[in-house]
């Protein structure tokens, strides 16, 4: 069985957007797995994904279908791995974030990262009472390619290293141990504010950097003292809109660049994967951005290391084709991606 989950979530229209284009949108759904793009010439694309996730979709669809089954392997020491991909303003962050991760004012608004957390020490708590289970927590953050540690601002520049037994690894991360829900999620919401907080240090929006989040499980049996770890790591991809559109000059023409460079290393990555023959070992260009360099024990095909499962959520906004033109060369890749991977 594949190890790669491809999903498409389109969100509700917003205010603004019903305002401006009225009820139309530019999906037509076909089933749970089959939607139709309509473009301005009014031409259909079909498009296949493992589940589709309609504007009527409620974050709780989305967390049951693709994060608690890696949830759950995370604490049987299986690593996984969750991206969002799409452009500005398609909903990534609302996904993985909700609203707000502190004090979400309706449950059924909670993001994956909150519903992460509460299943997690769940599973703990039935876990086998012969394992003692260690959860950590890191938070970086990826800006004009230095990645930057959102417990730690003052590591902001972080090394990337593979060892032989844990696989890939940021230096000196910062590793909060947490015990319980409630610490996990205020530590979740200081490492956001860090964000915050460099938006205002340096001028830059959250969307134009990467941020990733790093659970860390790790199990030591009391008979043996054997030792297991598995990892589950969310990433929210900055926007993937294109330069031209968006009139960029100075500095944020150049995030944006570098944006568009890690996002196109991601699709390198992909297309070598997918494009390498039975027998034959493509050259995958993993250092081409801290990015993929960060994700390369996930995108492993097949995994190396431990079993590691990965789902990418792709993103896009539901408005009128013509307005947004809708990129169907980024769908095309993610439906290569997870047809040959
Ligand atoms: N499923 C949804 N239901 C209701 N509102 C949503 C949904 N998804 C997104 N939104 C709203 O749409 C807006 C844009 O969403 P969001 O900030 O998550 O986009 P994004 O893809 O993370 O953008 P960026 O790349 O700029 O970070 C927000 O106001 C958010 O509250």
């Amino acid at each position: 069985m594949s190890n790669v989950t491809v999903c498409a979530r389109f969100r509700p229209l917003s205010s603004k957007e019903k305002r401006d284009h009225g009820d139309v949108i530019c999906i037509r759904s076909i089933d749970a797995e089959n939607f139709v793009f309509k473009d301005e010439k009014d031409e259909d694309f079909t498009f296949c994904f493992d589940r589709v996730f309609y504007p009527g979709s409620e974050q709780v669809d989305v967390y049951e279908f693709l994060a608690q089954p890696i949830v759950r392997d995370a604490v049987n020491a299986i690593n996984g791995t969750i991206i969002t991909y799409g452009q500005t303003g398609a909903g990534k962050t609302y996904s993985i974030e909700g609203p707000s991760i502190l004090g979400c004012d309706e449950q059924k608004k909670e993001g994956l990262l909150p519903r992460v957390v509460g299943e997690l020490f769940e599973c703990l708590k039935s876990a086998d009472e012969m394992i003692k289970y260690t959860v950590k927590l890191s938070m970086v953050e990826i800006y004009m390619e230095k990645v930057r540690d959102l417990f730690d601002l003052s590591k902001d520049n972080l090394h990337i290293k593979e060892g032989k037994v844990q696989g890939i690894f940021l230096s000196g991360v910062t590793e909060i141990s947490i015990l319980d829900p409630e610490e996990a999620l205020r530590s979740l919401s200081s490492g956001i504010a860090n964000r915050a907080v460099g938006e205002t240090l340096m001028n830059m929006a959250s969307s134009r950097s990467h941020c990733v989040y790093i659970f860390t499980v790790r199990q030591e049996s009391t008979k043996d003292r054997r030792m297991k770890t598995g990892k589950l790591i969310l990433v929210d991809l900055a926007g993937s809109e294109k330069v031209e559109k968006t009139g960029a000059e100075g500095r944020v023409l150049e995030e944006a660049k570098t944006i568009n460079k890690s996002l196109s290393a991601l699709g390198n990555v992909i297309n070598a994967l997918t494009g390498s023959t039975p027998g034959k070992v493509n050259h995958i260009p993993y250092r081409d951005s801290k990015l993929t360099r960060i994700l390369q024990d996930a995108l492993v095909s097949p995994p190396l290391l431990c079993p590691h499962q990965i789902t990418i959520i792709f993103y896009q906004k539901p408005t009128v084709f013509s307005s947004y033109r809708v990129e169907t060369h980024e769908l095309h890749y993610f439906v290569v991606a997870h047809q040959a991977l």
